[in-house]
């Protein structure tokens, strides 16, 4: 038995997978072999997910083929909207709404879950991706009072959700900078929400299990959180009126940690940041409002010569430029992060999958570090 601990599984090797590479000092990811730049510019979200989930590209039948698919199973039961009211009027968090939907929807999947039938598993993860952004664009509408707008299943996964945010076609600009981003957060690793869904399905529990506690570990801050958590620093930054500079300087003086900057597999920028920043230069250069584009570079520029984070390794990840971007599409800042969940949907089912074809539960130690051999006192006598 191995004594030494890695505490949070740093570079601990646990599984296989052919879904996603990363050379986390040459700044380089691709799905499947796909160089993510290649995926962002070309291909389409459907196409990604198909990638992702049965190792090829399809040619335009396959590809037609399953995003009917997909979109046919787009809207959700009505059940799984009253519940959505109800947390809407108590002020949910949209990524706990999102958190309780997914679990729901199980009820009204029409297939038994057969731990030996991966195949099922896997449509079953088809139809949650194809029913999550229903569920967060009714989340969106029902807290702004508004009634939920039925999917179309004639518009592309990225225009769909767009549309039944706004109840207006989006222009194609926004379809192609949203089915962009989306291309970009679907897989990753193992980072913390795939592992958390991998440790789940390990158990031989069912997709819906491993997507919800996916949905629930991308939450938090030092994860799919921090996009939400940049764009509040900016909007800070803009309250505060002060030169940015100045203002980033006075951040790292205060030790502030940064939302956005660092990873724990990149050293050097994150290609999908790298995307995301010449998207967000061109969204400002579009409308005339560079500010948030601005921000966000005089930040880099000024970490990126000061000598702690390039010594550190610390550079901007994909959620540095990504909340400029949904900003500049007019998207609500708490629904960043679900957002993202939407896309990495994507990953979780296909990890889950990957793992379960050789399947071993997962079950690591803790080095037991508490009292030994002590008496036990009954309750009267302490
Ligand atoms: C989609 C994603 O999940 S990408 C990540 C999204 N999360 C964020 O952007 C939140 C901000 N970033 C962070 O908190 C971290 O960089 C993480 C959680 C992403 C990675 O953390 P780890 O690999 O565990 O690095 P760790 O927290 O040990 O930091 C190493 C050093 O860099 C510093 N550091 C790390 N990130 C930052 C940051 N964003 N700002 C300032 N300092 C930082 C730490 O203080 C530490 O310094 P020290 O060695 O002097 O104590
Ligand atoms: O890989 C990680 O640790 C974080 C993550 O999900 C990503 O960067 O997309």
């Amino acid at each position: 038995m191995a004594d030494d601990l890695q505490k949070g599984l740093d570079d601990v090797l646990v599984a296989e997978s052919s879904l996603s590479y990363i050379d986390g000092d040459a700044g380089l990811l691709a799905y499947r072999g796909y160089d993510i730049k290649d995926l962002a510019r070309e291909a389409s979200y459907e196409e990604v997910l198909y990638l992702l989930w049965r190792g090829e590209l399809p040619d335009r039948d396959a590809l037609d083929e399953f995003a009917t698919e997909l979109a046919a199973e787009r809207a959700v039961d009505e059940s799984v909207i009253t519940t959505l009211d109800g947390l809407a009027a108590a002020d949910e968090r949209p990524m706990a709404a999102l958190r309780t939907a997914v679990s729901m929807l199980s009820a009204s999947d029409p297939e038994e879950s057969d731990p030996d039938d991966l195949d099922a598993a896997l449509r079953k993860g088809r139809r949650i991706a194809a029913k999550v952004p229903t569920v967060l664009a009714a989340y969106d509408r029902l807290r702004n009072g508004q009634e939920p707008v039925e999917p179309r299943e004639d518009l592309g996964y990225a225009a769909n959700f767009l549309y039944m945010l706004d109840g207006e076609e989006p222009d194609d600009v926004a379809a192609e900078t949203f089915d962009m981003a989306l291309i970009l957060h679907a897989d990753h690793g193992l980072n913390a929400s795939t592992f958390t869904g991998m440790v789940i399905a390990s158990t031989l529990a069912d997709t819906y299990s491993a997507v919800t506690g996916g949905v629930s570990a991308l939450a938090g801050s030092l994860h799919g959180g921090a996009n939400q958590d940049v764009m509040e620093t900016l909007l800070e930054l803009d309250e505060s009126e002060k030169d940015p500079t100045d203002w980033i300087r006075d951040a790292i003086d205060n030790d502030r940690r940064i939302p956005g900057w660092g990873h724990r597999v990149y050293n050097v920028k994150d290609p999908r940041a790298e995307i995301l920043t010449e998207k967000s230069a061109e969204l400002g250069e579009n409308s005339g409002e560079k500010k948030w584009y601005d921000y966000a570079a005089t930040i880099e520029e000024y970490l990126t010569e000061e000598e702690q984070f390039p010594e550190k390794g610390l550079a901007p990840n994909v959620d540095f430029y990504s909340g400029t971007v949904y900003y500049q599409l007019g998207i609500d800042l708490d629904m960043y992060t679900p957002i993202f969940a939407m896309s990495r949907v994507g990953g979780w089912v296909g990890h889950v999958l990957e793992y379960q074809e050789d399947n071993r539960l997962i079950r690591p130690r803790a080095r037991y570090v508490g009292p030994e051999n002590r008496e036990f006192v009954p309750i009267d006598d302490r």
